[in-house]
């Protein structure tokens, strides 16, 4: 494989052209995607307007002709083709810890007789604290499935109440069979809460299609939502009228400003909202899913996999020499969008790729961990960054003293 070939595979590209719609630093190689997407070209414009006119001008008349109230569901429904989620079923709000929380104990309060929650030991951590954290407050036990082997027979049975899951692994990227895996958890009667940081906007989710009851997920990886993003959060449509989340605020409530003494939760999704919506935030993600505009998330999830899977190959031909193993599920169905290498010194290889404008990550304790996002990387990248990597690895830069020290935030 040489580089004409990726070049090739460039030009045939047929998602090519929406790497225009992102502003991207000259020159840089972006392979972070999974943890900030870069900058959507018209954020600025639209933080701007934000800024300059509805906040400046029109101050608080701008909740109703600037459509600040209604953003949460207005994004909501441009994250739904995404999700392969019914319409009215997604909103947005929160970190994703916090939709984490209401959803969960929302979800247990489903199914009230039963006092345990399964997930994963290999959890982003968040999801393990905030999973540990409402079974200590709702007196249940937190059962741990070690997932490979599916569907997650061996953990189900009719005490429990619901199966918190990662669809796509943070470090490894493995997928789960979400149409499988949820209905495994049917059948005992629990209920699937799945977390799509690492899925939306990235890999095909079905929802719908998977019978799925309720659903969280990120809005600044692969959405490019921007730092600290609003989260996204979904509620099956059997599921809307009765779900009880437990941060009963004011903006969740069927007339907020009728300021009435008691809760009465809103119709809808909408009664998954707590306090007022975060509008720069919520504007900023609202105007970065424009990149998605007549996107077609099949046509993403096959870039993808020609992205990764050339990956793959450079990544076996160029690192092995050095004793370096590319870690990716082999098999398509279970493979997120993204690559990792093992080796001892992640850590300085990664720093040493970002002082060659190659930007990936480092996850402990051994891990070098590369996004691919389908809409802006392209095949000619990942060829270079596969180069980067090896010349890297030949003059020895992941061990040199200044690549080694440790920063904050890897
Ligand atoms: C699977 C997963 N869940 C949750 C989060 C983060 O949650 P929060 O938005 O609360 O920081 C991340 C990444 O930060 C993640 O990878
Ligand atoms: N949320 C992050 C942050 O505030 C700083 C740095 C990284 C992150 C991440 O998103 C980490 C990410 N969830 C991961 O998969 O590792």
């Amino acid at each position: 494989m040489e580089r004409t070939d990726a070049e090739a595979l460039d030009r045939t590209d047929p998602l090519a052209h929406l790497r225009d719609r992102f502003d991207l630093p000259d020159g840089l190689i972006y392979l972070d995607g999974n943890s900030l997407g870069p900058l959507p070209r018209g954020v600025a414009e639209r933080v701007g307007r934000l800024v300059g006119t509805e906040w400046r001008d029109d101050l608080i008349t701008s909740w109703n002709t600037h459509g600040w109230y209604d953003l949460p569901a207005t994004v909501g429904a441009k994250l739904e083709p995404l999700l392969g989620a019914e319409p009215g079923t997604v909103t947005v709000g929160d970190s994703t810890s916090v939709q984490l929380f209401k959803l969960l104990v929302a979800g247990a309060r489903l199914r009230p007789d039963r006092r345990v929650v399964v997930t994963e030991p290999g959890n982003f951590p968040t999801d393990s604290y905030v999973i540990d954290g409402v079974a200590r407050l709702l007196g249940l036990t937190v059962r741990w499935w070690s997932s490979d082997a599916e569907p997650p027979a061996a953990v189900l049975d009719d005490d429990v109440a619901v199966a918190s899951l990662c669809h796509v692994d943070y470090r490894l990227g493995r997928m789960h069979d979400g149409a499988a895996v949820t209905r495994a958890v049917h059948e005992t009667g629990a209920v699937v809460l799945w977390d799509l940081c690492h899925s939306a906007g990235a890999v095909a989710v079905d929802l719908a299609g998977w019978g799925a009851d309720l659903a969280v997920g990120c809005g600044y990886k692969y959405l490019n939502g921007g730092p600290g993003a609003p989260a996204f959060g979904y509620v099956a449509p059997r599921w809307l009228d009765v779900v009880d989340q437990p941060i009963t605020g004011w903006f969740g409530h069927a007339k907020p400003f009728a300021l009435e003494r008691d809760y009465r939760p809103a119709d809808g999704v909408r009664r998954l909202l707590s306090g007022t919506t975060p509008v720069i935030g919520t504007a900023v993600l609202d105007a970065a899913l424009d990149a998605f505009d007549g996107v077609d998330i099949a046509a993403v999830r096959r870039k993808s996999l020609a992205l990764t899977e050339l990956f793959l190959t450079l990544a076996s031909d160029r690192l092995g020499a050095y004793g370096v193993e590319p870690e990716v599920p082999r098999d398509h169905a279970a493979r997120g969008s993204q690559l990792c290498l093992r080796l001892p010194e992640a850590y300085g290889f990664v720093q040493a790729l970002i002082a060659r404008r190659v930007v990936g990550d480092f996850r402990e304790p051994d891990l070098a961990r590369f996004g691919v996002a389908p809409l802006y990387i392209r095949f000619v990248d990942v060829y270079d960054a596969v180069e980067h990597m090896a010349a890297v690895l030949a003059a020895d830069e992941h061990r040199r003293p200044e690549n080694v020290t440790r920063a904050a935030v890897t």
